[in-house]
């Protein structure tokens, strides 16, 4: 496969300027948006790798992946995936797959969160089918281990640094209390004012404020920066998952150079993107250009 900077240059030569006005004005209204659009890029590049699949809405006759437990009543962001489209076949008629338009996207959020910029790479198709099955198999859920988080990157052939780094992703974005109820009550490696502080939105008991969100990253939401990493060496991370990252294995000394340096990070994090981006594309004249993200033609 060959994905590649330049693959719309002359096809679609405003390509990128027509999404980022559409991504901005969306994120002027709702900077979480942001966040939901770079969680929409993960778990579409870890099913059946960055194909789009994610994008397709159930039907009366298909099974997408946007109600596999990873998704369901969690994943977001797609009307404005559907903008974006909207704008970029206007510009350019059939020649922009959705599968790029999530990765530009992704990008894009990062940049104007306060985050790195760098060079995406396209040329990716869409595909024609998706799989619920796998959804609920390849994305890891917020009780994983460390070495369950190891497993899952590495069979996408991602490394553990690029685990650790991309799972700052978390400096923006917000979590429902179900995801990290099991966390804030039952784990003892959880800063006791931290855990106070997220039981008072959570209840205990399961099926009560089930969906009351709370900021993955307590010190800045908004902001992409490094800011997750020390909360974790102050253990409050809110996933029982990030604070694997920083629980006396592995991957301590990785977060602590992160925490301590942003560009460190920084450069880790782009590196780990470009990776999951490459990660099994349809090429040539594999899949399809979709006329609209939510449906096969
Ligand atoms: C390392 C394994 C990971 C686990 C276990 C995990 C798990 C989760 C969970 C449980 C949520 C909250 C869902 C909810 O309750 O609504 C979440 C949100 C989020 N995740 Fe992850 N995640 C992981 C890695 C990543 C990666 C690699 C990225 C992107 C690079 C990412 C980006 C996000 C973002 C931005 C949000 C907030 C979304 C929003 O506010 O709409 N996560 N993640
Ligand atoms: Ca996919
Ligand atoms: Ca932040």
């Amino acid at each position: 496969h060959h994905l590649s900077e330049n693959f719309y240059s002359s096809s679609c030569p405003s390509l990128f300027a027509t999404v980022k006005p559409v991504l901005k004005s969306a994120l002027s209204k709702e900077k979480r948006l942001g966040a939901s659009l770079l969680r929409l890029f993960f778990h579409d590049c870890f099913v059946n790798g960055c194909d789009g699949s994610i994008l397709l809405s159930d039907t009366a006759n298909f099974t997408g992946e946007q109600h596999a437990v990873p998704n369901n009543g969690s994943a977001r962001g797609f009307e404005v995936i559907d903008k974006i489209k909207d704008a970029v076949e206007k510009a350019c008629p059939g020649v922009v797959s959705c599968a790029d338009i999530l990765a530009i996207s992704a990008r894009d959020s990062v940049v104007i969160l306060g985050g790195p910029n760098w060079n995406v790479k396209l040329g990716r198709r869409d595909a024609r089918t998706a799989s619920k099955s796998k959804a609920n198999k390849d994305i890891p859920p917020p009780t994983s281990s460390l070495s369950q988080l190891i497993s899952k990157f590495a069979a996408k052939g991602l490394s553990t640094k690029d685990m650790v780094a991309l799972s700052g992703g978390h400096t923006i974005g917000q979590a429902r209390c179900t995801s990290f109820r099991a966390h804030i009550y039952n784990d003892t490696n959880i800063d006791a004012s931290f855990a106070k502080k997220r039981r008072s939105n959570c209840p205990r008991q399961s099926g009560t404020g089930d969906v009351n969100l709370a900021p993955e990253d307590l010190q800045t939401p908004t902001t992409f920066d490094n800011n997750y990493y020390r909360n974790l060496v102050k253990s409050k991370g809110l996933l029982h998952s990030d604070q694997e990252l920083f629980n006396g294995g592995s991957t301590d000394s990785l977060v602590r150079a992160y925490s301590r340096s942003p560009g460190t990070f920084s450069a880790d994090f782009v590196a780990g993107m470009i990776k999951m981006g490459d990660i099994s594309p349809l090429t040539g004249s594999k899949g399809e250009i979709r006329k609209k993200c939510s449906k096969i033609n």
